[in-house]
């Protein structure tokens, strides 16, 4: 499966804000699939120029290992938009996040300017989706362009946007969630969950990571270095889930030819054999970091 071979692990993505040097600096111990430099909301007006200057140093310097780094730039229509998008374009990292993307103009609008300002070629486009307006398009955004890698829930902006509230379950953002779910998936691209703002309660964190898994999300965008393990956990298949995919696979052989085979009391079709091969691939990949 081409899918397989192209899986990046995404299982947990930190914000940071990229004024914060100590934060920045410690982000390269840290246990975390990806980084999401921040430029937008957590950096006040004052220190958006130094923010910059730090977020592209960092991404450029190549002292993050394995991990994702990304640059969330100020949103279309704001002062530092124009700047930010031309400095992470020239830093080159694996992603510039644009927040608020509404329309699948804006995303096409987005990619001709990483490629006027020379992004090179790995440097992707993540969308995030946070208001009305990009609910009610992501099926458009979604499929805009090659170069959008990656949807990212913004679950604090979409509440405000919604006037509702975090409540447990989430029930106030499900049609949300699940319309750029499905989005995502039709586009054949990777999605994020949104962050879990409470970053004292385990349970609660640990709870929502498990919603957003058991939903098909890719993995979950963080705000605190204690929520990285527990989430990578979660969104990594479980020894149960890898020796259910090994039995599954034997069971399948076993049965060579026959359309339907049973493991474990229940039914193997096709398509649980591309279930399984995914999980193995999956977990083959994350044993690695
Ligand atoms: C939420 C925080 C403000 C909490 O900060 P603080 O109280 O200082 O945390 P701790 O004292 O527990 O920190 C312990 C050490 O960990 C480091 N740290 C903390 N957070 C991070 C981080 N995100 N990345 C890296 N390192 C971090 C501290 O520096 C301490 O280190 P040390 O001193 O060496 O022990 C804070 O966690 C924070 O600022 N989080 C990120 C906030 C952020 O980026 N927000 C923007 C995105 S959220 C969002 O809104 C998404 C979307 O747009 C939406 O609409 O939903
Ligand atoms: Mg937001």
């Amino acid at each position: 499966m081409g899918e397989q071979a192209a899986y990046t692990p995404r299982r947990s993505v930190l914000y940071m804000p990229s004024s914060n040097e100590r934060a920045l600096e410690k982000a390269k111990t840290l246990p975390v699939d990806g980084l999401i430099l921040d430029l937008e909301d957590a950096v006040g007006p004052d220190h958006k120029e130094s923010a910059r200057e730090n977020a592209c140093a960092a991404a450029a310097s190549g002292e993050y290992g394995q991990r994702e780094v990304t640059i969330r730039i100020n949103g279309i229509g704001t002062q530092w938009h124009d700047a930010d998008l031309a400095a992470a374009a020239a830093a080159g990292p694996a992603g510039v996040v644009v927040p608020k993307v509404g329309s699948a103009d804006e995303v096409r609008s987005l990619v001709a300017a990483l490629e006027a300002a020379g992004a090179p070629e790995h440097t992707k486009l993540w969308a995030m989706i946070e208001t009305p307006e990009a609910i009610f398009n992501v099926r458009e955004i979604a499929s805009a362009s090659p170069r959008l890698a990656v949807l990212v829930m913004g679950t604090n902006d979409l509440v405000k946007e919604l006037r509702a509230d975090h409540v447990p379950g989430r029930g106030p953002l499900l049609t949300s969630l699940q319309l750029s779910l499905l989005a995502a998936r039709e586009a054949g691209i990777a999605i994020l969950d949104g962050v879990y703002n409470d970053v004292k309660n385990a349970e609660g964190f640990e709870a929502e990571c498990v919603q957003g898994r058991d939903f098909g999300f890719d993995g979950k965008t963080l705000i605190h270095p204690g929520q990285v393990e527990p989430c990578n956990a979660i969104f990594a298949p479980s020894e149960e889930a890898v020796a259910d995919a090994r039995g599954i696979l034997e069971a399948w052989e076993a049965g060579a030819g026959s359309g339907v085979v049973t493991h474990n009391g229940r039914m193997v079709e096709n398509l649980h054999v591309d279930i399984a091969r995914r999980v193995l691939a999956v977990h083959e990949v994350i044993s690695t970091r």
